[in-house]
């Protein structure tokens, strides 16, 4: 049986990797989504196993001591990361898998999966990134400001990824998503 396409979204806090995943769950019910374990405290309405497993700093680097992650970075004060083994089997069971993921792990990832299919994806403008993860809500003024300033450095690592996509409009970054994931699919590989 072929296997599943590996596939990693990223971009800089607030260009809308979250809400364009949970577009795309609606528009393409197979495609399975990795769910991070984190350090970082749950927001407001977010659940454990849905969103991310909640860990403590101690629990996380177990699962880093234990080789159950896939890829792991500390970022703007958290750690997150990828649960090694359902990656992995979800792949070799034929599925397609989709991990919502910063830049640092997505490298990772590329060392490991050079196979994957890469996609950054991009906000129309600075100012709008700014503006969408202050008008979210859900991060102090201090961790909008931490989080803005690695962004630049962020979109610098475009260059090694495979496709850019605009979150511009979200049906339509989502049909560019579709569009990449067709594509992949009908690819000769050699
Ligand atoms: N195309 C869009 N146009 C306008 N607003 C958008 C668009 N896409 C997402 N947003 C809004 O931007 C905010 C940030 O989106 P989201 O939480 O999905 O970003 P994210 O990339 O997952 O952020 P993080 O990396 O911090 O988790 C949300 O309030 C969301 O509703
Ligand atoms: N390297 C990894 N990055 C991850 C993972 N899960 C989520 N993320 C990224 O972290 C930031 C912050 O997320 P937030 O939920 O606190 O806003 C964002 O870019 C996520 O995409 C992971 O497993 N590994």
């Amino acid at each position: 049986m072929a296997k599943g396409l590996l596939i990693v979204l990223s971009g800089p806090s607030g260009v809308g990797k979250g809400t364009v995943c949970n577009e795309l769950r609606h528009r393409l019910p197979d495609l399975v989504y990795s769910v991070s374990a984190t350090t970082r405290q749950p927001r407001l309405g977010e659940e454990h196993g849905v969103n991310y497993f909640f860990k403590t700093r101690e629990q996380f680097m177990d699962m880093i001591d234990n080789d159950q992650l896939l890829e792991y970075a500390e970022y703007v004060g958290n750690y997150y990361g990828t649960p090694r083994d359902f990656v992995e089997q979800t792949i070799e069971s034929g599925k397609d898998i989709i991990l919502e993921i910063e830049v640092q792990g997505a490298l990772k990832v590329k060392e490991k999966f050079p196979e994957g299919i890469f996609v950054f994806l991009l906000p129309p403008s600075l100012d709008e990134l700014k503006g969408r993860i202050q008008g979210r809500g859900t991060e102090s003024q201090a961790t909008i400001d931490h989080r803005m300033s690695v962004a630049a450095d962020e979109i610098a690592l475009l260059k090694n990824y495979d496709y850019a996509v605009v979150n511009d409009e979200i049906d339509l970054a989502c049909k560019r998503i579709e569009a990449i994931i067709t594509a992949e699919h009908c690819k000769i590989r050699k």
